[in-house]
């Protein structure tokens, strides 16, 4: 048999799968999706299979290939599906595929540390048991294999195949039937985490003997054995054994020493919700408008129809109801279910229903978990032990085989695509992996992304198809919403950063113990540190940005580099003392709060509150629990939450992001406004918003105060055909950077000559580039990043015309240059970011 291997080495010159034979005894272990070992050139490398062939390649001697040196996993711990989707990803978004194929397993599988094949005692057990009843006779290879590793507490798999010479057949159905498990060694702690157990070694009888022989002055090893005794010899963990007895370990080996028990190591699970329960949900009887949005998916998911569903539904209108039971539905099919959620939105109430609904049946990955316990959690999809994933943008890769929904929440938000390679949306990528599987995909949002809508319009091509819940499910109306002209408050002599009108209402809230929500949008818009005599801006010596000021460290860092400097008391230029830290960070607006209404309990939630793990839960909770006036924050709190008391919703400076050079600002601000709009009011007590802003006349603004996505639509569709910017074409970001402006200039104008050369190509070939475009080059705005300058290329093309092949031509002709001179290149398909 033959192998293809894409090794892992991220660079253009190797990302192509290389050819490998399989030696006959790996040629039972490998599949597509399995982690290998191969020698390359000098080296040994890690790589993923990605084809197999009973016969050699063509024109390749089979005497002369290399063969595969061990495979790392017996079970692939990626599918065939996952690896034609990494090819597909690595196409599109223009990256080596190894990095496409890396992205989608976790973190503790890329350590190269061995991996182990352990026993699973309980089921074994079961599968013995099982075996008795229906009186088969046992293959004695598999038993002797169990009872082998039981002993070894695990073993690599080649020390397996060299124990047991010819056991691949049995090994591989032990693994499917999951009585043997393969896990990643402990080594580097992130790995499988193990606890010392104590074990009975004899029958009750013989235990209760030795118990009795014990000598009077061994009292504690006495204990040992009589609470075993009297637990039913159930195995029980070293440390609460000892706890218990308050005894020390040595007593327990003491009587490992005399053959009564034997402790060994076994594997802990991670649960990073155990110990929590859940007051289990049942479905609630959905609104006429649910029913027929649940009525429509569950058409799909019946016919095991692929279809692209938005759903558009006003903030409170019930999406998540909707959600749970076309899961539901999805789960009664036999199918599984993925559900995408802003990380931002993985809130614990976001995760509570989930649970509540679906208990162990859901598995949650987010980036708040460590490596181990996402590698744990990703272990219970790969075994099948749950049937729905909820989790951020990587939780689209989920190993599972029998998908038949995703579901995307706040499908708008721009956190879905991931900001460094492979830089892929999560939105395409589970269009693309529904589309295989022949799987069903929800976009849910209040305020869909613009390239959604128009996909469902006969312009777009239709291609989705709307779904729309217009009244909130629990009857209420949208909160009316005010907007406030912060111009006239500081004519009128305010120079508070809250309004006249804001302070009103919150002294009423506090008044009538009701709850608040106030919102700092702090994004483009960070605490910088700016003299007031001369005007001078603390600025990274490396990056042309301000750097940010960091209250809890007192310290100036950039974002981009690192780099970091103690907080100044006086101006590095004019010398004054009148330099201090600006903008208005959620530190400010809680002092003033303190200050304007003494004895108001404020909960801060931004990036400084919020780091430690379970911040976010602890914040919540006690603001669910009434222990707080107001939650304030950034847009950590605009989304997903649904606390009953809140009656005010107040947006402190609605204007940050629209200054922002960025053709999707307005859209950014209508949607963060409307989601923000939509906290209030939900529940019994009606809700008011009362928006700050320095440009009430701005569409955006304007049209979330009147809750019209239709009227922002509207304008927004015509402003993007006019500039030709998204959705009426697509974008590609060429980003290139030098340390020397002069040399970075040359390349990125020979680059856009390249480019245009390749599209006109195409298009006298008749093959693409017809609506193809090259802007630029121009400076990026962030010039320099790391003491590198930095200039870019935009892409602008019509039409699935030929534009990444186009695209990645061109760079590959620049090869030469950034192997030799220094020159970085990086491509950005579809960029949410523009800097
Ligand atoms: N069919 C129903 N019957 C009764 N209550 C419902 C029903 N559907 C939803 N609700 C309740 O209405 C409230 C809002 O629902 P939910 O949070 O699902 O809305 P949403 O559309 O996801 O909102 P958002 O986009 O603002 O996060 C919740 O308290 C939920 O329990
Ligand atoms: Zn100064
Ligand atoms: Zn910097």
């Amino acid at each position: 048999m033959y192998a293809k291997v894409i090794v892992d080495i991220p660079a253009r010159p190797t990302d192509r799968p290389f050819d490998y034979d399989v030696p006959p005894e790996l040629a039972d272990c490998v599949e597509i999706g399995s982690r290998v070992e191969v020698p390359f050139g000098p080296r040994v490398l890690h790589g993923f299979v990605v084809g197999l062939a009973e016969q050699p390649p063509e024109g390749l001697d089979p005497g002369k290939m290399r063969a595969l040196r061990r495979v790392l996993d017996l079970t692939p711990p990626l599918t065939p599906e996952l690896v034609r989707l990494a090819a597909w990803m690595s196409a599109k978004y223009l990256c080596p595929a190894t990095a496409a194929l890396q992205v989608m397993v976790p973190a503790a599988l890329k350590a190269k540390y061995d991996r182990v094949v352990v026993l699973r005692e309980d089921v074994w057990a079961q599968r013995q048991a099982k075996q008795e009843q229906e009186t088969l006779v046992p293959d004695p290879l598999r038993l002797e294999l169990a009872e082998w590793l039981r002993r070894k507490g695990g073993a690599t798999a080649e020390a397996l195949l060299e124990k047991f010479p010819g056991s691949a057949p049995q090994l591989k159905s032990m693994l499917d039937e999951g009585v043997l498990e393969e896990v990643q060694r402990v080594q580097d702690r992130m790995a499988v985490k193990t606890a010392l157990t104590v074990f009975p070694l004899l029958p009750e009888a013989e235990l209760r003997a030795a118990m009795d022989a014990v000598p009077a002055r061994a009292q504690k090893q006495k204990d040992v054995l009589a609470f075993l005794l009297e637990n039913g010899l159930e195995p029980i963990r070293l440390s609460e054994l000892t706890q218990r007895l308050d005894i020390t370990p040595s007593v327990v080996k003491s009587a490992a020493g005399k053959g009564w028990i034997e402790l060994r190591e076994v594997e802990v699970q991670r649960d990073p919700y155990a110990n929590r329960s859940y007051k289990r949900t049942a479905p609630l009887p959905l609104t006429a408008e649910q029913q027929a949005v649940y009525d429509t998916i569950s058409g799909a998911l019946d016919a095991g129809r692929h279809e692209v569903f938005l759903l558009q539904g006003v903030t409170g209108s019930g999406k998540t109801e909707v959600y749970l039971q076309t899961i539901k539905r999805c789960l009664e099919l036999d199918k599984e279910a993925i559900v995408l959620v802003p990380e931002i939105s993985l809130t614990p109430q976001m995760v509570e229903r989930f649970k509540g609904r679906f208990g162990d049946d859901v598995a949650v990955l987010h980036s708040r978990l460590s490596h181990g316990e996402r590698y744990d959690e990703w272990r219970r999809i790969a075994r099948r032990e749950v049937r729905v994933v909820i989790g951020a943008r990587s939780a689209v890769f989920a190993p599972f085989t029998k998908l038949g929904l995703i579901i995307i929440d706040e499908e708008h938000e721009s956190s879905y695509k991931q900001e460094e390679s492979p830089k892929y949306h999560a939105r395409d990528v589970a269009i693309r992996r529904a589309g295989e599987a022949g799987a069903a995909v929800v976009l849910g949002s209040a305020t869909p992304s613009l390239e959604s809508v128009f996909a469902a319009l006969p312009d777009g091509g239709s291609r989705f198809k709307l779904l729309e819940m217009r009244t909130r499910a629990l009857g209420r109306p949208l909160p009316p919403v005010r907007v406030v002209d912060m111009r006239a408050e500081l004519k009128g002599g305010n120079r508070s950063m809250f309004s006249v009108p804001l302070h009103k209402a919150i002294a009423e809230r506090l008044h009538k113990k009701e709850q608040i929500v106030l919102l700092l949008n702090r994004r483009g818009y960070a605490t910088f540190v700016m003299c007031r005599t001369c005007g001078y801006v603390s600025g990274c010596p490396h990056c042309d940005i301000a750097l940010t000021y960091h209250q809890s460290s007192r310290t100036l860092r950039c974002h981009y580099c690192g780099y970091a400097e103690r907080e100044r008391t006086a101006c590095p230029d004019c010398g004054s003392e009148h330099i201090r830290h600006f903008g208005t960070g959620t530190q400010r607006v809680e002092e003033e709060l303190v200050k304007l209404f003494p004895g108001i309990r404020v909960i801060r939630m931004d990036v400084d509150t919020t780091t430690e793990k379970g911040a976010h839960e602890k914040w919540l909770t006690m603001f669910g629990n009434k222990q707080a006036d107001v939650l304030l924050g950034t847009q950590m709190v605009a989304k997903g939450l649904d606390f009953p008391d809140v009656t005010l919703v107040g947006v402190i400076a609605a204007d940050t992001v629209l200054n922002l050079p960025d053709f999707r600002s307005a859209e950014r601000t209508f949607q963060l406004l409307t989601q923000v709009a939509g906290r209030a009011g939900r529940h019994v007590l009606p809700g008011e918003v009362i928006v700050q802003t320095y440009t009430p006349e701005h569409y955006s603004i304007a049209a979330a105060a009147g809750h019209d996505y239709e009227a922002f639509l509207a304008t927004e569709l015509e402003h993007r055909r006019a500039n030709g910017y998204p959705p009426y074409s697509r974008l590609i970001n060429i980003t290139l950077s030098h340390e020397e402006v002069p040399k970075l200039l040359r390349l990125s104008e020979a680059l856009a000559l390249k480019l245009k050369e390749l599209a006109a190509e195409a298009r006298n070939r008749g093959e693409g580039g017809a609506a193809f475009e090259v802007l630029g080059p121009v400076a990026s705005p962030i010039a320099r990043i790391k003491d590198r300058y930095r200039f870019r290329c935009m892409v602008k093309y019509r039409g699935d015309s030929a534009a990444s092949r186009i695209v990645r031509q061109a760079v590959d002709a620049f090869a030469e240059h950034v192997a030799k001179e220094k020159l970085q290149i990086s491509v950005d398909v579809d960029p949410q970011l523009l800097m």
